[in-house]
């Protein structure tokens, strides 16, 4: 009899339904907040986000972070996106995760195009041509864009107004940084293969993010570029409240813009560029100053949904999660097979 107690009390309790979803590897747990038994106060939001985003002791493999999707609060947006990263900060973009809650909008609202409400912007999104077979693709629009140290919260070379390939002499560096919002701040330097591979990138993400430093007092996105030829880049990524991640969408679409300012002959405005990262590709174009506009970049690359996860919210909420239904989508093959055929 206390079997049968048991699943029909199981069966009682709502279910959550989390979908675990990635953007060249960047890996997030999506939840609509519409199909919640109850609302959430910031702080449950804030700890659902610790307690199942933590690689060790987390919700299976953990994440990079929570998407939370809500419906938008004005006309327009057919949803909203929020973007709390794994220490529980929340970050006002996120390219990769934009690009899962687009597909994720796009299947509810049975529509290709439209607009995501974020922090700062209704910012346009699209279903796009499979990147390969299997390989659901969607475009972001990244903006806003601004190289102001005030929308950075950044305090360098005696509070300059801009950070643009100069040495920061607060810093106990040789490379030179260019700063930029898109709107969450990035802070960029194009390197070697040798220093792109070294600790040297986890060295300053972790100074620059720990809470104590003059510099970025809020942190800061911190990546290291390489040129690899004609409109192809390499970005890698110390994403501020979570650490090394396989791709960050806003600083791969931040560093193309950049290595379009800087590197003009080899990577070139209003053109496709291919940016490779630890977990993959995607690709981008650079729109600067198009007949005076503002700066603004395309962000095209897939949205895959690996797993769907379902626990009690209680459950979630308290750290607990021997009771979970974990039901596979089987895309992450055709996304392996994707990144295999990007060594050939
Ligand atoms: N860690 C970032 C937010 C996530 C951005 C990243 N995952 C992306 O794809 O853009 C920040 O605190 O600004």
């Amino acid at each position: 009899m206390k079997i049968t107690w048991y699943f029909f009390a199981k069966m009682r309790v709502k279910q959550m339904k989390l979908l675990k979803v990635h953007g060249s590897g960047n890996d997030f747990y999506m939840l609509d907040a519409q199909t919640l038994e109850r609302q959430l106060t910031e702080t449950e939001i804030r700890q659902l986000a610790v307690n199942i985003c933590d690689r060790k002791n987390g919700l299976l493999d953990g994440a990079d972070g929570l998407l939370w999707v809500d419906r938008a609060d004005h006309v327009g947006p057919i949803g909203r996106m929020r973007v709390i990263n794994a220490d529980g900060s929340e970050a006002s973009m996120c390219g990769n995760g934009l690009r899962c809650v687009a597909r994720y909008l796009a299947q509810q609202n049975q529509t290709q195009s439209f607009a995501v409400q974020t922090m700062e912007a209704d910012l346009p999104v699209a279903k796009m041509p499979n990147l390969a077979p299997d390989v659901a693709t969607y475009q972001a629009h990244i903006a806003p864009v601004s190289f102001k140290a005030a929308d950075l919260k950044m305090h360098v070379n005696h509070e300059a107004e801009t950070l643009v390939d100069q040495a920061i002499d607060e810093l106990d560096s040789d490379l030179k940084f260019t700063a930029v919002a898109v709107p969450n701040p990035h802070l960029i330097a194009f390197v070697d293969q040798a220093t792109l591979e070294s600790d040297q990138l986890g060295e300053l993400g972790r100074y620059l993010n720990d809470g104590q430093n003059p510099i970025f007092p809020d942190g800061v996105n911190v990546s290291f570029v390489r040129v690899l030829g004609k409109n192809e880049i390499f970005v890698r990524t110390f994403e501020r409240g979570v650490g090394y991640t396989d791709a960050c969408g806003t600083a791969m679409s931040a560093s193309s813009l950049v290595s379009v300012l800087l590197h003009a002959d080899q990577v070139t405005n209003n053109t496709e560029i291919t940016v490779k990262n630890p977990g993959g590709m995607v690709k981008t174009k650079v729109h600067h100053q198009v007949a005076g506009g503002e700066d603004y970049i395309d962000l095209i690359g897939n949205a895959t949904f690996v797993r769907t996860v379902e626990l009690s919210l209680a459950d979630a909420l308290e750290h607990q999660f021997e009771n979970t239904v974990v039901v596979e989508t089987g895309e992450q093959t055709a996304y392996e097979a994707f990144v295999q055929s990007l060594t050939k």
